[in-house]
């Protein structure tokens, strides 16, 4: 079990916001909420690069965060994969240098080829990421992130930069990665209909504090067929305002209501 429970303000704020949320290494969370709230703050917390005016972390049977007793473990210690909002890559090393600086030997060479194959970066290998376009750096990014297996990957709007057809590969790479090595994930964005396909529960940061937004465990609703994408044979269905993109269904068209049970 993760347990997070931090204090802090955000911006200029005189209030503290809080940050409550417990997790298990098979859970995928999201967390969503108005810009400026303190999102990405709180994931800085929870990889001890910002500190927080009270708070504990406990990562299973170790204390990460005990303000209290004065126990801060160093971001080095936490061995936490961080994605961040503007990639934070090294601009001189070229795209495979940049990967292989984090990854460690557990994700070995098979594993490494798929993961370019799928993220359709081997083209790119031997360019100085400062050459790249922002999808590029991103791929990058979230690659680097993700060979370093870390005990828990922070995602901060980790897709914001990449189209349609490619954030599919890349959302069901993650899928797979996160069954295989149940590494937990916490994924901050705006783009909700993202988090949909990949999180078991949904967190909104809101009015100082962290609140359900959706758990999928009781998610069991009529939702209504916004967009089909033949070509990938994906539908993209709306539910309570929430966007979900699923594989496409046989003799459904855009417009149709269909039964949306979420295990
Ligand atoms: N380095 C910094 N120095 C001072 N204030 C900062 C810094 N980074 C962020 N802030 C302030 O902290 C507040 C929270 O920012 P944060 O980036 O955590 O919000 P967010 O919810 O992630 O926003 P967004 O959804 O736009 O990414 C904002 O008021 C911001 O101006």
């Amino acid at each position: 079990m993760i347990s997070i429970n931090l204090h802090k303000r955000i911006g200029g704020n005189k209030t503290e916001s809080h940050f409550q949320l417990s997790f298990q290494s098979e859970d995928i969370i999201g967390i969503t909420g108005p810009s400026g709230k303190g999102k990405t703050t709180f994931l800085k917390v929870i990889a001890g690069l910002v500190h927080c005016e009270k708070g504990e972390i406990n990562f299973h049977d170790a204390v990460w965060l005990d303000q209290s007793s004065n126990i801060f473990l160093p971001p080095q210690k936490r061995n936490v994969g961080f994605i961040f909002q503007d990639y934070a890559l090294f601009p001189n090393m070229t795209v495979i240098q940049n990967i292989l600086f984090a990854k460690t030997d557990a994700f070995g060479e098979k594993e490494l080829n798929k993961l370019i194959e799928c993220f359709e970066i081997k083209p790119l290998l031997n360019q100085k990421v400062n050459t790249l376009s922002g999808g590029q750096k991103q791929r990058v990014a979230i690659s680097r992130a993700l060979v370093q297996l870390p005990n828990i990957l922070l995602m901060d709007e980790p897709f914001s930069a990449l189209d349609f057809r490619v954030k599919q590969k890349v959302i069901d790479y993650i899928k797979v990665y996160h069954q295989t090595f149940k590494i937990p994930l916490l994924i901050n964005t705006h783009q909700i209909h993202e988090l949909s396909v990949l999180t078991d529960k949904i967190y909104e940061l809101n009015a100082e504090k962290l609140e359900v937004l959706e758990s999928k465990k009781t998610a069991h609703h009529t939702g209504n067929v916004i967009r089909i994408d033949r070509q990938n044979q994906l539908m993209e269905v709306m539910v309570n305002n929430v966007h979900y993109t699923l594989p496409l269904k046989h003799n459904i068209e855009e417009g149709d209501s269909i039964q949306l049970s979420i295990e």
